[in-house]
């Protein structure tokens, strides 16, 4: 699910320390001459300043600070703190991970044509204030009316790491995320430290591990930390979506139905298609609180209601899913999924179950509800999954030219298979 593929990330898993780090002979060759490989003794690092000057004397080098770095026998690649105070017209990101990763981030259209960026990090004159939420600590709440589409955010990462950092020794690791907030511009080093932690670790650690996004970067999972985004609150029924665009390294968040002047806006951290308890269990573990959503907090007996709608749902899906001549997947079946979808307040997950819809009537043959559906799950899943997303390319091409999709009248003429009397081949 959508909500699945780029959900907020949470307390990452805790990995076995690695084994002490030992130094690395530099390769005159290697691609990266101008990193500095390390025991574990940050002593050595240079100052900032004299890291920023030898970095400004070697010619035609990206990034504004001498890389550091660590390496040991757990990691294939020394893991280094790269850093650019210039990008994003001065907001500044910096990336912990490989050589391999800072340098594939340097093709991206947001450092080649930083005019993609001209639109983004804009928070002049927002649509929400800052609010106060006893329980909840820091949320937004809108100040004007938003309507489905409205973007809320379009924000770039102060940071971006790589998962598999926790190969480095805890010190290491935190050497390396230390450091690359030393290297932020004072704002945006502001800017991270106002944000919160919820548990008792590492200052650092805390604050991104409540705080950060899990971004999909050349097909491979990475966090990213955009403060400004990081001050929403979680809904399981949340009246907002957002998505990664890897190409200009943006994080978008759109309204994902109307919103009213007062009222919090909000997204999910998890996945909403589970029950009740299993998205408690998971906000309590991974952000330490105890969800008082409406949705979890309704009476028992509307709680059981939403759990037995969540569970038909998945056995939908399942129906759904199966293209075999024995699916008995029926535009009633694809029907009652929107509808459910609908009562449980699921706007995001519906860009899924109107491309099922859009899917099933284009198996029977029904050109024009293939239409219709197909419209309605190109603009969600457009604010669910990205503007760039594969779903949605599928979606647009269907609502044009039904006749020309993958699905198109591939159950025409099953047994059993109800409502469809109208099917006719084209
Ligand atoms: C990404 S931060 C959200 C902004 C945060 N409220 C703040 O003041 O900076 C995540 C943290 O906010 C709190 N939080 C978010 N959603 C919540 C909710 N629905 N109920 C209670 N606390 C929530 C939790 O402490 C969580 O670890």
């Amino acid at each position: 699910f959508a909500s699945e593929q780029v959900q907020i990330a949470g307390q990452q898993p805790l990995f076995h320390d690695a084994c002490p780090s030992e130094s690395i002979a530099l390769d005159d060759n290697a691609i990266i001459s101008n990193v500095a490989f390390h025991s574990n003794k940050t002593q050595t690092w240079q100052s900032l300043e004299e890291s920023r000057t030898s970095a400004s004397q070697i010619r035609d080098f990206p990034w504004t600070f001498r890389p550091e770095c660590f390496s040991n026998e757990n990691t294939t690649e020394p893991f280094c703190v790269f850093s650019d105070q210039t990008f994003a017209s001065g907001r500044g990101i910096f990336i912990v991970g490989t050589e391999t990763l800072a340098y594939s981030m340097l093709e991206k259209d947001a450092f080649r044509r930083p005019e993609v960026l001209d639109r983004m990090n804009k928070y002049d004159n927002p649509s929400f204030e800052q609010h106060e939420f006893p329980g909840k600590g820091r949320g937004l709440v809108a100040n004007k009316t938003l309507h489905r589409g409205d973007q809320i955010f379009a924000s770039t990462p102060l940071l971006i790491t790589d998962p598999d950092i926790y190969q480095l020794s805890t010190s290491e690791r935190l050497a390396l995320l230390y450091r690359g907030v030393e290297t932020l511009p004072p704002a945006s080093q502001a800017s991270f430290w106002e944000l919160m932690g919820h548990y008792d670790g590492d200052p650092v650690d805390d604050r991104i591990n409540t705080n950060n996004f899990e971004l999909s970067i050349n097909g491979i999972s990475h966090s990213g930390l955009f403060p400004e985004i990081a001050m929403m609150n979680h809904d399981c029924r949340p009246n907002a979506a957002y998505f990664w665009d890897a190409r200009t390294m943006t994080h978008y968040v759109h309204a994902l139905r109307d919103i009213l002047p007062g009222e919090e806006i909000t997204i999910t951290y998890i996945d909403n298609e589970q029950p009740r308890a299993k998205r408690m269990k998971k906000l309590e573990r991974n952000w330490g609180f105890r969800c008082s959503c409406s949705s979890c907090t309704a009476h028992p007996a509307l709680t059981a209601e939403s759990d037995s709608r969540l569970h038909q749902i998945a056995a939908l899906l399942d129906m759904l899913n199966d293209w075999t001549p024995a699916s008995s997947a029926t535009p009633e079946a694809v029907e009652l999924l929107v509808t459910l979808y609908e009562q449980e307040r699921l706007h995001a997950n519906l860009a899924t179950a109107y491309k099922h819809a859009a899917e099933v009537y284009s198996s029977f043959g029904r050109k024009f509800e293939a239409i219709r559906y197909a419209r309605l799950s190109t603009e969600l899943s457009m604010l669910d999954k990205g503007f760039a997303d594969e779903d949605v390319r599928e979606m647009r091409n269907m609502s044009k030219n039904p006749e020309m999709s993958w699905s198109w009248n591939k159950r025409v003429g099953l047994s059993g298979k109800s409502g469809c009397g109208c099917a006719r081949k084209h």
